[in-house]
């Protein structure tokens, strides 16, 4: 499932962090690439570990934590801190596949990457180009979203961010595990969960229909999550 998921930040929390981010220090962003990304990437980023990176990565973890929506597509069980990057005139990073493990910096934990996000902090009239490009069953999605917005997609899709042509395009990026890992479950859970919601806005939480597919969303869960 791809899904873009609007005001994850407010205006004024992307210009806290961008504020914040825009004058610390950047570095190659084939620091965090695996051997065949490395080839393909052109950007820079924020070091994981500086101090303008961990806080900003906690408004953005604070943020996504909050979403409802993020909360119910992803059934998140481990998040990457989240990271940092930026495209000026020129970069790009071509077609590669995100690495499968991910081992969290001066931590033991290690991630396998579920799902790929990226939450943008520049509007799309700042840049030209930039759009990030994610294979599907359907064909190739382009995403250039607002300031704030966020687009979630398995990160076992093959993607690629086009070459920023005018202006620079600066956003975050995380990898996470979800309690559910088959991308189908996870879709069907979280098309249930949003007819429950709808159900809930139009009858109400008594409901002896709703009540039951409550119970059935709760008993997918069970039968599916792991690790949780
Ligand atoms: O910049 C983006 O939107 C995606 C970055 C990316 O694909 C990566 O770092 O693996
Ligand atoms: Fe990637």
């Amino acid at each position: 499932m791809l899904i873009c998921i609007p005001n994850v930040l407010t205006k004024a929390q992307v210009k806290d962090i961008r504020q914040l981010i825009d004058a610390a220090e950047w570095v190659d962003g084939r620091v965090t690439a695996g051997v065949q990304s490395a080839e393909a990437k052109r950007n820079t980023q924020l070091p994981e570990d500086s101090p303008a990176a961990r806080k900003a990565q906690q408004l953005v973890s604070l943020a996504v934590g909050n979403n409802p929506v993020f909360l119910a597509a992803a059934l998140p069980q481990k998040v990457f801190p989240p990271l940092f990057n930026r495209y000026v005139v020129g970069d790009q990073f071509g077609a590669h596949v995100d690495n499968a493990i991910r081992s969290v910096k001066n931590s033991p934990e290690r991630i396998r990457t579920d799902l790929s996000c990226t939450l943008f902090l520049t509007e799309p009239e700042d840049y030209d180009g930039g759009e990030l490009v994610i294979e599907t069953l359907f064909g190739a999605q382009e995403v250039k979203l607002e300031a704030g917005d966020l687009v979630l997609y398995p990160a076992s899709s093959l993607h690629s961010v086009s070459e920023v042509t005018r202006g620079a395009r600066i956003s975050s990026f995380f990898w996470l595990q979800s309690m559910v890992r088959d991308d189908g479950e996870r879709t069907l859970l979280f098309d249930l969960d949003q007819s429950i919601q709808a159900l809930v806005a139009e009858k109400g939480h008594k409901d002896p229909e709703v009540i039951r597919l409550t119970g059935i969303y709760h008993n997918l869960i069970r039968r599916w999550a792991e690790g949780a």
